[in-house]
């Protein structure tokens, strides 16, 4: 009877997996959203006339205002003071408004020449909105984190998040997959909408979540609160952990070796490997694929057997190995651009799958929402300044290939032929030999950077473990 009147919903397996799937949902939708450009950098910098370092603008914009304006703190206290329904209601329509600005990017008629503050009109709404997007979006994977704890914390937790993961990389496959079809059969701007009206089903999703949420609330309003509330002080307990620090500087390493890498390797894909502009998505787009699966199997692998660290350092020195081949110059056969990514879906399933269920190792309960806001801080900051830094070494490596483009765009306005047609025609003088390809080697070997130092950091954690006893080569499932 006493039992009967303790149940609540998130003990039906069935409610829990429900709502893990509404708000994964919501997660897939998002990276869909992130991505929607990521495969169209060819077709953008030949229709538009964008430089690289307009290219690294426009994907560095994640971090502009989750950083400079610590806006992700900011989510991370708003999650903490206002509650899950409040924020993940809030980081929805963010994400919508910021589409919205994006949308209008590109669907606006911009004045040939025309910049706001010195930047290129385009370029610089293109940023605003998707800095806007990514404000929403971050708040929105803090906000489902702690959702996730709240309803499977004591039981299927890293399945859980694995699974939350592996939805994610869907996302991140149907864009890189169907974004450059969209593109190609209706426009770039039909591409970006088709991700807002798919953000307001985000939205949807989200809400019907709350509504399950305010019944879990009134069946557990009489036990104690989960989780403290979000204090600065909590910040300095972190920041003091050595522990803290190397898991979030190899987050950083990490993630930068592996985010803008779906940013820039369509570009990779045209001008290393000689993939044709309207699939240039395809076997980047085999990345998140890979993924969907590896990603909870190695979670459950680390539940049962341990090993988080090794595994942690097993993915980055993955990672050395496939930014030193795409970096190779000679090596331009398209099996080898296949394999290189394979491997980089095994390393991007590897270190994630241990890295997150780590931290509640290192760090105590009571701080781990300030815990993954400062960590995806840290990350974020990474998140913008290697796309721009990848950009503006990428025009500086290559002298005359934008202005080229450029004034082949121009030449071809002023004959009138049609926006769409542009990018097909700049193309052919590419492949004529009349505008040079991009070299990437030497923007490559920036990621081949990040991967060595990540490897570091995972030697130093793990050296760091064995001094401090965190546990994190032992198994999550006590036996
Ligand atoms: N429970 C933690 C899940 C984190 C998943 C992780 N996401 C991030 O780190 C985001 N801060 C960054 C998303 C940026 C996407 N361009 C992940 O592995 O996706």
């Amino acid at each position: 009877m006493t039992d009967a009147i303790k149940k609540t919903l998130r003990d039906s397996a069935g409610a829990r997996w429900f709502v893990l799937i509404l708000v994964s949902v919501t997660m897939l939708i998002a990276y869909t959203f992130m991505e929607v450009l990521s495969p169209l950098q060819t077709l953008i910098q030949s229709t538009y006339g964008w430089s690289g370092t307009d290219w690294g603008l426009v994907t560095g914009a994640q971090g502009y205002l989750n950083v400079f304006a610590f806006m992700l703190i900011f989510s991370g206290i708003v999650l903490d003071k206002m509650g899950i329904k409040f924020t993940a209601i809030g980081s929805g329509l963010v994400m919508i408004f910021g589409a919205i600005v994006k949308y209008y990017a590109f669907a606006h008629n911009f004045e040939i020449g025309s910049t706001i503050i010195g930047i290129d009109s385009r370029v610089f709404v293109s940023a605003t909105g998707f800095a806007i997007f990514c404000v929403g979006a971050e708040g929105a994977g803090i906000t489902v984190s702690r959702i996730i704890v709240k309803w499977f914390k004591g039981r299927e937790m890293a399945l859980a998040m694995g699974t939350e993961m592996a939805l994610a990389r869907l996302g991140s496959f149907l864009a890189l997959f169907g974004s450059p079809r969209i593109a190609d059969a209706f426009s770039i701007p039909t591409a970006v909408l088709v991700g807002t009206i798919a953000l307001c089903i985000g939205l949807i999703l989200f809400i019907v979540y709350c509504l399950m949420d305010v019944r879990l609330d009134k069946q557990i309003e009489d036990e104690a609160e989960e989780e403290e509330p979000f204090k600065i002080s909590d910040l300095g307990v972190i920041i003091k952990s050595k522990g803290f620090w190397y898991i979030a500087i190899l987050c950083l390493l990490f993630y930068s070796a592996v985010f803008p890498f779906y940013k820039f390797s369509s570009g990779l894909m045209v001008n290393k490997f000689g993939i044709d502009p309207s699939t240039a998505g395809d076997i980047p787009s085999i990345l998140p694929f890979g993924t969907i699966l590896l990603t909870p199997l190695f979670g459950f692998i680390y539940d049962k057997y341990g090993k988080g660290a090794s595994i942690m350092i097993l993915g980055a020195v993955l990672l050395v190995i496939v930014h030193t081949i795409f970096y190779i110059p000679a090596l331009t056969a398209t099996w080898v651009a296949i394999f290189a990514v394979v491997l980089l879906g095994i390393a991007f399933s590897l270190v994630p799958s241990a890295m997150w269920p780590s931290v509640p190792k290192i760090i105590p309960d009571k701080q781990l929402g300030s815990a993954y806001a400062l960590i995806f801080y840290v990350q974020n900051i990474g998140l913008m300044l290697v796309p721009i830094l990848l950009g503006v070494v990428l025009d500086k490596t290559n002298p005359g290939v934008n202005e080229k483009t450029e004034s082949a765009i121009l030449n071809f306005r002023a004959e009138g032929i049609p926006a769409n047609e542009i990018s097909a025609k700049v193309q052919a003088l590419r492949e004529a030999g009349d505008i040079p390809m991009f070299d990437y080697s030497s923007t490559w070997l920036i990621f081949v950077g990040l991967t060595i130092l990540a490897t570091v950091f995972g030697f130093l954690l793990k050296a760091e473990d064995r001094k401090k006893g965190y546990g994190l080569e032992l198994p999550n499932i006590e036996k």
